[in-house]
């Protein structure tokens, strides 16, 4: 299968571009609305008060807060998953959060990204801006440092525990302000906070928001904190414990000049916390590259990828998806191989809706799928595509069909335990040899003491099998793997370059 431009890019692009409608990413769901639990169904998830989208921030918050950038350690590294059961990270909100990213986590998305993209969708999903989404962390193979603030850390330590990840005094009390504006404090996990008494059957684990709009980012934490309106900053500020009463102590270390002009800059709060959440989520130990800012494709080529049918026929099959602003048009979209045949494709009747707001637009993005299913007769010698529109600027799409995995061929078997692969490769190019192919196998399983799953690496050995079709040969093979948690890859190598790769039992993580 093709994946433009990486399976990596492909994949969390999808998370980020497709939110809601046709082919809405299942990781957008969990936060719609803003207020939803996903971890509960039901009056249950209502009557439990909680919130997904908060849960998310705060997740990436704990994982950052123990960073050392002189040092080079920790930051957004995942390790969070080994610390749930500290005192300093008290609440649901790591489990629950690890337990939904799980299935997305394969050899190409590790959990540390999916933590970091949780704090993007709940901050662009929920009323704030889009923070530049960058991959390429690395998830910890073992647990971190301690330092969370807590609701009773001195107002001393929390400033140096934040100064040690770069963020100085004004940093801190504006980061916390943004992190502040959605989700609330729970007098379950919290009882030094809040009184017991907030717990009713209506509010099961006595949830007192952080301000009056719960699942917006928006400025009210700000407002209602200076006015002393609504929540009045919330019960980190007024907790009839002092000693609990952390916000209120960082608000008002310098002054209150810091919430101030907060408040002052309007709209202005939300750009500030686009730029410290980016940098939260950027902050990773030293040795980690973080790959370019991921855009949402304006042109995406989805599940493309040669097979053969029942009928013995090899084709080539996908989608492809126009993210339009404005109107949507009904013309057709023309695909162009390079062997010059071309086909134009009709759009499908489902539209998608993006969070993202293109070229200054008032309104969200729309996005579009065209199908496409081309007998391998027609695009004999083709070794890339274009796709071409009516205002959009045609882009090129490599293809290669030397030799490529048969996706109707490839399987997992969990109850056996055994992933089997069958590759087609052309037996008749002169300049192609298919004894130098081989198949490697990377499958995300559990592993001890986090929700983080491992990748474990499996090599394929594979033997010539009767093919259906001439010119093309078969090579298959099976190897034993442990149960998978997410998508299995498959890796196909001509002596040692990737030339073809397929995401198996996607599952969730998906189109
Ligand atoms: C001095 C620093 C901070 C302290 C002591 C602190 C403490 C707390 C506490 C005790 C809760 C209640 C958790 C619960 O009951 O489930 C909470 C909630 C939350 N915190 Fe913080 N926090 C701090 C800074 C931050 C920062 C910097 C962010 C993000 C950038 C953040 C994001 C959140 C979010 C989103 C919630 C709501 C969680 C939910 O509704 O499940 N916090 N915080």
């Amino acid at each position: 299968m093709f994946y433009y431009p990486s399976p990596a890019v492909s994949e969390l692009e999808h998370i980020l571009t497709d939110n809601w409608g046709a082919y809405a990413s299942n990781f957008s769901t969990a936060i719609t609305p803003c207020d939803n639990y996903v971890t509960e169904v039901g009056e249950p998830a209502i009557n439990s008060r909680r919130t997904t989208s908060a849960q998310w921030l705060r997740v990436a918050f704990h994982d950052f807060a123990t960073a050392d950038v002189a040092a080079g350690t920790g930051g957004v590294d995942a390790s969070i998953g080994f610390e749930t059961a500290r005192d300093e990270n008290s609440g649901t909100a790591f489990n629950d959060s690890f337990t939904f990213w799980q299935p997305f986590v394969n050899e190409f998305v590790p959990m540390a990204d999916l933590l970091a993209i949780g704090t993007v969708m709940s901050v662009h999903l929920c009323g704030g801006k889009y923070i530049p989404y960058s991959p390429g962390r690395v998830d910890a193979t073992v647990e971190g440092t301690f330092g969370v603030p807590e609701p009773s850390t001195s107002l001393e330590e929390t400033l140096a525990q934040f100064e040690q990840t770069g963020f100085n005094q004004s940093d801190a009390i504006a980061l916390t302000a943004c992190g502040h504006t959605i989700g609330s404090v729970h007098a379950g996990g919290f009882p030094e906070v809040l009184e017991q008494d907030h717990i009713t059957p209506n509010n099961t684990n006595g949830a007192v928001n952080l301000d009056s709009t719960r699942a917006v980012f928006d400025q009210a934490v700000v407002h209602e904190y200076i006015d002393w309106t609504g929540q009045k900053g919330g019960p980190l500020v007024t907790s009839f414990n002092e000693s609990s009463r952390s916000d209120l102590r960082l608000y008002e270390s310098d002054g209150n000049k810091t919430m101030m002009d907060l408040y002052a800059s309007g709209d202005g709060f939300q750009d500030t916390c686009v730029g410290l959440l980016q940098r939260m989520l950027n902050t990773v130990p030293s040795g980690v590259e973080l790959q370019p800012a991921i855009s949402p494709a304006l042109i995406k080529p989805i599940n493309v990828t040669w097979d053969v049918t029942a009928e013995q026929q090899l084709v080539l099959s996908g989608k492809i998806r126009m993210l339009h602003t404005g109107e949507i048009p009904s013309d057709p979209v023309s695909v162009t191989f390079s062997n010059g045949y071309t086909e134009s494709l009709v759009p499908e009747e489902g539209l998608g809706t993006s969070a993202f707001k293109l070229t200054d637009a008032q309104t969200n993005a729309t996005t579009q799928y065209f199908a496409f299913s081309i007998p391998g007769s027609n695009l004999s010698g083709s070794t890339s595509f274009t796709v071409a529109a009516e205002g959009f600027e045609a882009q090129d799409f490599e293809i290669q069909d030397a030799a490529f995995i048969l996706p109707s061929l490839s399987s997992v078997d969990v109850t056996a335990g055994t992933v089997s692969i069958t590759l087609a490769a052309r037996s008749d190019a002169s300049d192609f040899d298919p004894s130098q192919l081989s198949i490697e196998v990377a499958t995300p399983v559990l592993q001890p003491l986090t929700l983080t799953p491992k990748i474990v690496r499996t090599a394929v050995q594979l033997a010539e099998v009767e093919s259906p079709v001439t010119g093309i040969g078969y090579w298959s093979g099976s190897a034993a793997i442990e149960p998978p948690t997410g998508a299995v890859s498959v890796t196909l190598l001509s002596s040692g370059k990737v030339i073809d790769t397929l995401l198996l039992d996607a599952g969730v993580a998906g189109w």
